[in-house]
Parts: C-alpha cells; sequence; structure tokens
C-alpha cells in the first residue's frame, strides 16, 4: 500500500503514535539545529522548529506526500528544556521537575498544498523524586534521547502523579490536533 505522507522525524515515537491512528507513512530524518532564539516563547519555539524540520524535508527530497513534522519541549517556570547532554544536565532537569507541575508543548507542522500547524499544551505533575531515583532512572537509558529526560510512556510514568491535556502530545506527536491537521490535507482516520 502506498504511504499516505512522509514524516520527517528519527523519532520512533512519531512514527509509532502515526501507526496508532492507522496513517502509512515513510520517514526521513532531518536534522536541524534546535537551539532556541535569546528571548524565543516556548509556543513560538515548538512552532517554529516544527515547521523548519518539514520545510527541510520538503527541500531536501522530491515528494508529492504531504509532509509532517513536530516538535516537543518541556517547560519549566518558563524555561524550554530539550534533551540532557549528559548525567549532570538530566540532573538539573529531573531535579527541577522533581514535585512540582511543568508544561509540555508539542508543535505539529503539515505541508502540502498548504502549510498547516497546531499546538498541544499540557501540563505534568511529578512526585518528589530523590536523587538517587535520578541516577538510577539516568542509567536505565530512557531519558538520553527525551525532552526534560524523562519518557511518560516509559518508567518515567511512575514519577507522574498527574496530567492535564494529551498523554500522545507529551509522548512526541499530539494525535487529536495531528488528525484534525491530516483532514484538513484530505486525510481522514476515521472516514
Ligand atoms: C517529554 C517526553 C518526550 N519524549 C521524546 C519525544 C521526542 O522524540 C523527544 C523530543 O525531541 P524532539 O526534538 O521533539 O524530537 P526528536 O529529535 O526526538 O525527533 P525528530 O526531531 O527527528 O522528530 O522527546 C518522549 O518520548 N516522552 C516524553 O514523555
Amino acid at each position: 500500500m502506498h504511504p499516505q505522507l512522509l514524516l520527517a522525524s528519527a523519532s520512533p515515537r512519531r512514527s509509532e503514535l502515526l501507526k496508532q491512528i492507522g496513517i502509512r507513512h515513510s520517514i526521513m530524518a532531518v536534522d536541524i539545529d534546535e537551539t532556541p532564539w535569546p528571548g524565543e516563547a516556548p509556543a513560538a519555539y515548538v512552532e517554529r522548529v516544527a515547521a523548519e524540520k518539514s520545510a527541510l524535508c520538503l527541500a531536501s527530497t522530491a515528494t508529492d506526500l504531504p509532509v509532517l513534522a513536530a516538535d516537543t519541549s518541556v517547560i519549566c517556570d518558563g524555561r524550554i528544556l530539550g534533551k540532557p547532554d549528559d548525567l549532570q544536565h538530566a540532573i538539573e532537569m529531573l531535579s527541577q521537575l522533581s514535585g512540582r507541575k511543568h508544561q509540555v508543548y508539542s508543535a505539529v507542522s503539515l505541508r502540502g498544498e498548504q502549510h498547516w500547524q497546531a499546538l498541544s499544551v499540557s501540563e505534568v505533575r511529578f512526585r518528589p523524586l530523590s536523587h538517587q531515583e535520578i541516577v538510577a532512572y539516568w542509567q536505565t537509558g530512557e531519558p538520553h534521547d527525551k525532552a526534560g529526560a524523562y519518557a511518560i510512556q516509559g518508567l518515567a510514568s511512575v514519577f507522574i502523579e498527574s496530567i492535564t491535556g494529551s498523554f500522545s502530545g507529551v509522548m512526541g506527536l499530539p494525535l487529536f490536533e495531528t488528525a484534525q491537521l491530516l483532514s484538513l490535507a484530505g486525510i481522514d482516520i476515521i472516514p
């Protein structure tokens, strides 16, 4: 069967989530500079990065398929937390998240006949984490390639007291918003 879209992502999570709603897709990883601009607001940042990923993908390949990209960041006290560089960085991030709530912003960009964008904002509350727990969690490998140094879909589920918003959005691709964009592009999940 032909793919319905091209997913501009190296994230296995995004592909899994698309499969969950039955979207046939090809994958093309794109590599862009994800450094926030000085003073850039979180919503503007994730929207810009998602749009740059889909634009670079379209510029790098000849395709008739719509191109989908996303960007997910953890926001705590207004600061953008990306992926951890090392254990020390993960300790800083997870200590900041410990015992309180933070936001997760996930932007989606879909380029077809037009450019459609959507933003999902969720709130996640962590229970208090001990230093020992944070180090042990790092050693499982799970936090290494995740924004905010945790994965809601993995072991970090035991840290999360509550979530308001979108589970799939926290995981990397908000499926409600994605389905709305796909529908605008003529791709219906439930015809
Ligand atoms: C908060 C959180 C993030 N993540 C992941 C989703 C994303 O893969 C990653 C955030 O980094 P992103 O820069 O959004 O994505 P990526 O670099 O992994 O993939 P690509 O740019 O090629 O699409 O963190 C989880 O898997 N679970 C979570 O609970």
